[in-house]
């Protein structure tokens, strides 16, 4: 039994994948207690992998997200082959402080001040910004890296960020600003 606060269907709103449809399989608690966090997470029912599988199961969508709280304390190896069995593309939004399954296909990692990471692969990094230096994140082994407004409020400081640090790309919540979920 895993505890889920929602699955829902939706777009990603936020980096690289922004735009994809997607199932977001939303697990119940987190390690962190980052002050900006924008989810209420704590919340949640018991569910067995099949009913899990069966509700991921209604959507048409190929992409799944795995977010959370943080889904990497919840998941495992078996949970991540289930969703390839139903055809699945496995991503998984993580702060990155708990190692995870080898088999997911794409790892967000949004790094939280002073708190260490525990995994060795990702495929994106992804900043909330709060004016922090971010050229210590710059050595992280990902292909892209994203700077994201916190809470859409500093979105001009953001930029303005991204310009002078090229390697890194601008995320908006795009499913706030569309008002989706
Ligand atoms: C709610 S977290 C869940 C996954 C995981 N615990 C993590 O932090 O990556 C999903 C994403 O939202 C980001 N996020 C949380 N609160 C935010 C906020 N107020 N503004 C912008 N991004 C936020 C996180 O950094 C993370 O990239
Ligand atoms: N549309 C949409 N995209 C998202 N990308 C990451 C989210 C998250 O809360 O992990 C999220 C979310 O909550 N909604
Ligand atoms: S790690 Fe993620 S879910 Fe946990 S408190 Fe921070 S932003 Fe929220
Ligand atoms: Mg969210």
């Amino acid at each position: 039994m895993r505890k889920i606060n929602e699955i829902f269907y939706s777009l990603q709103g936020e980096g690289f994948h922004t735009g994809t449809p997607a199932v977001f399989i939303r697990l119940s608690g987190c390690n962190l207690k980052c002050p900006f966090c924008d989810t209420q997470h704590e919340e949640g029912v018991l569910m067995t992998d099949e009913e899990i599988m069966a509700e991921v199961g209604k959507y048409p969508a190929m992409m799944v997200i795995l977010t959370g709280g943080e889904p990497s304390l919840w998941i495992d190896r078996e949970f991540v082959d289930r969703l390839h069995q139903l055809g699945k593309y496995v991503c998984i939004e993580t702060n990155g402080t708990h190692e995870l399954p080898d088999n997911i296909d794409w790892v967000t990692c949004s790094p939280k001040r002073g708190a260490k990471l525990s995994i060795s692969r990702m495929d994106e990094v992804k900043v909330v910004y709060e004016s922090q230096d971010i050229t210590v994140y710059e050595q992280l082994p990902a292909k892209h890296f994203f700077l994201q407004p916190c809470s859409c409020s500093n979105t001009v400081e953001t930029v303005v960020r991204v310009m002078q640090h090229p390697k890194w790309r601008l995320s908006l919540q795009t499913h706030k600003l569309i008002n989706i979920s």
